[in-house]
């Protein structure tokens, strides 16, 4: 399969993309963790989407079908939830809604690695997840250690492109580098900082806002692509202007509140 090096995203692709999405203000169907509600609800809602967490089988069809976008995280999966968001995926692409899919912690646990790798054959319009659960839904490793990744967004590129070209969804694989594939071009976004990884939910409140990028995109890869710079420029941005965690997590929704697209230059700095 060909596949070119991985290039820049450019700054003017962002600002069309961030500028595409403010505009529309997305319905963001989101299915998640017990963990991550809050912060991925606050994460959404400070970048410029609507959130809501709708969850029982019996308003699951009717709302992923009225949604801009829905996200599948499978972060707390047990068997309720998990025919919820059959019935999520269904009821998606039965009215055309493109869905996400955060596989947290596949690789190190069965249960939730089957039922991933059963649900990427639904056409899922993105998959976002770190090196380890990225590599470990291609088949090409034991998962990490829990939720977090043991290895580099780099040793998992080939692996995401893999699965883009399996499954037809744009893939990101984040960590110090964030790379984005439909497993032919690759996008790299390179913002971010250390400090991402010691806040719960960074990761899978970027795989929300992925979802919402891809609400009425034309263009998925650019769009999935914006998402992660728009979290990796204000993490980065963030960390500068808190002293530790607890300060980091309110600073990284102002700056995802602040960004825009005639500010983009100073916030990436
Ligand atoms: N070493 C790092 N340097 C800079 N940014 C990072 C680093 N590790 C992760 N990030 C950023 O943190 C966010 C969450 O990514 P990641 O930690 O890979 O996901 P997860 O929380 O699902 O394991 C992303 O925006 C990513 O770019
Ligand atoms: C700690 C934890 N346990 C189950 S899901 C979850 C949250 C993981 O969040 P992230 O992938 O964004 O680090
Ligand atoms: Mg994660």
């Amino acid at each position: 399969m060909p596949s070119s090096a991985p290039t820049p995203l450019p700054l003017a692709t962002l600002a069309q993309e961030l500028t595409r999405f403010r505009a529309t203000r997305p319905l963001v169907h989101v299915l998640t963790n017990e963990v991550v509600q809050e912060i991925t609800a606050n994460v959404l809602l400070a970048a410029g989407a609507a959130p809501a967490m709708i969850v029982a089988q019996e308003e699951v069809p009717a709302f992923a079908a009225i949604a801009g976008a829905v996200l599948i995280n499978v972060g707390t999966l047990h068997s309720v939830r998990l025919a919820a968001m059959e019935q999520a995926v269904n009821a998606a692409n039965a009215a055309g809604v493109p869905w996400t899919l955060d596989p947290v912690a596949v690789g190190a646990l069965k249960y939730r690695t089957d039922f991933c790798r059963e649900l990427i054959r639904q056409k899922p319009a993105a998959i976002r997840g770190n090196a380890s659960e990225i590599m470990a839904l291609a088949g090409a490793g034991m998962g990490g250690r829990g939720v977090d990744s043991t290895s580099g967004s780099d040793a998992a590129l080939d692996a995401a492109r893999f699965l883009a070209h399996e499954t037809g969804a744009i893939v990101a694989v984040t960590g110090e580098t964030d790379y984005i594939t439909d497993g032919k071009t690759t996008l790299a976004t390179p913002w971010g900082h250390p400090i991402m990884t010691q806040v719960v939910g960074t990761g899978c409140a970027l795989s929300a806002l992925v979802a919402a990028f891809t609400a009425g995109a034309r263009n998925r890869l650019d769009a999935v692509a914006s998402a992660c710079a728009m979290a990796g420029m204000a993490g980065q941005h963030a960390q500068k202007h808190s002293q530790g965690p607890g300060s980091f997590k309110a600073a990284f929704l102002d700056a995802l509140y602040h960004i825009q697209p005639d500010n983009l230059a100073e916030i990436s700095a």
